[in-house]
């Protein structure tokens, strides 16, 4: 175990990283990857390179499930990941489920030199192993990538665990031919020897690549019928009022400047949001302590952050560093939170959360199918 807050990541930017024992960890292809990417950041091209013209001789696979037909950060880091590392004589090959003709156009201009895809009928882990395990022997590839996260983990540790294949899970960095790093509790991190399989940790790879892989169509793979045993029983939503702040995706959280909290909670749940609170508001009996957002509150990980009349003390803003989108609401356009804000509203929100409810009910009472939803 190593003790290292400040942790490597593979930037395809960087043609290398010396690490803190002097090895040369991530290895881009050639240093002319690194000028390329300085030309194309002044305007002398605007069209990215490929990484290999072949011919090629091995293979390294990445397998992803796409969301309706759409790569996503973590997918695309992955693929990243597979470019970086391969070496010019190696294809990447990506396989994936649910894709279409716009996921391998993506895929190619996200590193794939060959785009494989496959129908993606929801939790069906025997059928799937089927067809990679064919793809497995096929390609006879030397390393497989997945992001470690929701199907793609799934599938990637059962495919190891089936083949007596070694795995690597929440993998931050690769050392090209030795050895793998994960993360593991209180800032530190494992090493061990690197596996054929990888599944790596979110922001592993920097996605935006200084080339493109070749993109070619390689067709599409039938679905075995291998007599599924494992039933899908589907997924249950819950009220976002249920969910723990720390896992909401959407948080609408209320400051000292809310005077109308029932009006606050009826928007959170029209919208399907958590509900958050500054500690003012809590101490203030507004909001319950599990609602406290902050320093010695919740830090939370929402898609997008909705701060109804909080100012944005930096106690208050440590709990939210790791938001995507924050929105404030405020009568104070000086306020620190506006700093934070991608978008900040300079407007009452006693006014404008009553605005929002009936703007919502208007559109359930014409749409009833999201009254039930
Ligand atoms: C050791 C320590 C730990 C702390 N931990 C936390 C923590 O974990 N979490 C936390 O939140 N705080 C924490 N605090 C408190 C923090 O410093 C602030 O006092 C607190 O965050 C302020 O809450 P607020 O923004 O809701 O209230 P205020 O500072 O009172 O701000 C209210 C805001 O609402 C705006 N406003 C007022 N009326 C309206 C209206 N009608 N429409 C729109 N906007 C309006 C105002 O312009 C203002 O910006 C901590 C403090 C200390 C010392």
């Amino acid at each position: 175990m190593f003790n290292d807050r400040a942790i490597p990541r593979i930037d395809p930017r960087r043609p290398y990283v010396i690490g803190p024992s002097g090895l040369k960890r991530i290895v881009l292809g050639e240093e002319v990857g690194s000028r390329e990417l300085q030309q194309n950041a002044h305007g002398h091209s605007s069209v990215k390179p490929q990484r290999s013209q072949g011919p090629f001789r091995l293979r390294s696979l990445v397998v992803l499930h796409t969301d309706r037909g759409a790569l996503d950060e973590a997918a695309r880091e992955t693929l990243a990941a597979a470019a970086i590392l391969a070496s010019p004589d190696t294809e990447v090959v990506a396989l994936l489920f649910g894709g279409n003709a716009d996921s391998v156009a993506a895929a190619g201009e996200a590193g794939a030199d060959r785009v494989l895809l496959c129908a993606d009928p929801g939790f069906a882990p025997q059928r799937k192993l089927a067809v990679l395990a064919e793809l497995w022997q096929r390609e006879a590839p030397s390393r497989l990538c997945l992001p470690d996260r929701g199907a793609d983990a799934d599938l990637g540790r059962r495919f190891a665990s089936r083949q007596g294949l070694a795995v690597a899970c929440d993998v931050i960095e690769v050392v090209p031919g030795r050895e793998v790093r994960s993360l593991a509790p209180a800032g530190q991190f494992a090493v061990q020897p690197l596996p054929p399989v990888l599944l790596l940790a979110r922001k592993a790879a920097d996605a935006r690549l200084p080339f493109r892989g070749q993109g070619n169509d390689g067709g599409v793979l039938a679905l075995p019928d291998v007599g599924e045993r494992i039933r899908d029983l589907g997924t249950r939503s819950c009220p976002a009022s249920q969910l723990a702040l720390e896992e909401a995706d959407l948080i609408v959280s209320a400051g000292n400047g809310v005077q109308d909290t029932g009006g606050l909670r009826q928007l959170a749940e029209r919208m399907g949001a958590a509900v958050g609170a500054s500690r003012v508001a809590v101490d203030d009996g507004r909001f319950a302590r599990e609602q406290q957002v902050g320093a010695t509150g919740k830090t939370v990980q929402a898609s997008a952050y909705l701060a109804f009349g909080i100012s944005g003390a930096v106690q208050h803003l440590q709990g939210i560093k790791e938001c995507r989108h924050v929105i404030a609401v405020n009568l104070d356009a000086a306020a620190p939170i506006v700093k934070r804000a991608d978008l900040t509203l300079v407007e009452d929100c006693q006014a404008l959360i009553s605005a929002l409810n009936q703007l919502l009910a208007a559109e359930r009472a014409a749409n009833p199918v999201l009254e039930t939803a």
